[in-house]
């Protein structure tokens, strides 16, 4: 019974202009592949906004200068369920390097609808949308 515990999960949408940035799973990962917004699981004991800009710096070398909650979503893939709390990171500063290798790139709204994610990821990609072209 996954969804009974669901893994908390700190997300980043991460704008710059009319564009947001996103990043490759690795193929070994869970939901492996696919396109996410950048973030990690929160630790024990750990605040959400201390997970989030933790897990950019660690990821992407990305300094959260200013973030606001945007949306959750709780979402049970069968295999494990997750609750994403996703942050809408309009300030950051910080060259980006993605130092796990990972494939990432800047997209406007209308590539973003293209790409592949994660099924939980529908609604968020709704919000960055409206988000983007708002
Ligand atoms: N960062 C991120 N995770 C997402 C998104 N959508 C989505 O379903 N997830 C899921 C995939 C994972 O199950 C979880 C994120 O966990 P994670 O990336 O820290 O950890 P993981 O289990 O993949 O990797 P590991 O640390 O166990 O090796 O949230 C998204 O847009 N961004």
């Amino acid at each position: 019974m996954s969804a009974v515990n669901p893994v908390h999960v700190a997300v980043g949408v991460i704008t710059r202009g009319d564009c947001v940035l996103v990043s490759r799973r690795a193929d070994h990962q869970h939901q492996g592949g696919l396109w996410e917004f950048p973030g990690g699981k929160v630790e024990a004991h750990e605040d959400v906004r201390t997970a989030l800009a933790r897990e950019l710096k660690e990821e992407l070398n990305v300094t959260v200068e200013s973030a606001e909650p945007m949306l959750e979503v709780v979402h049970d893939y069968g295999d494990k369920a997750v609750r994403l709390d996703i942050w809408h990171v309009a300030m950051h500063t910080g060259e980006i390097r993605a130092n796990e290798g990972q494939p990432w790139q800047w997209v406007d709204a209308e590539q973003l609808q293209t790409l592949e994610f994660p099924a939980a990821n529908e609604p968020i990609v709704a919000a960055t949308v409206a988000l983007l072209v708002g």
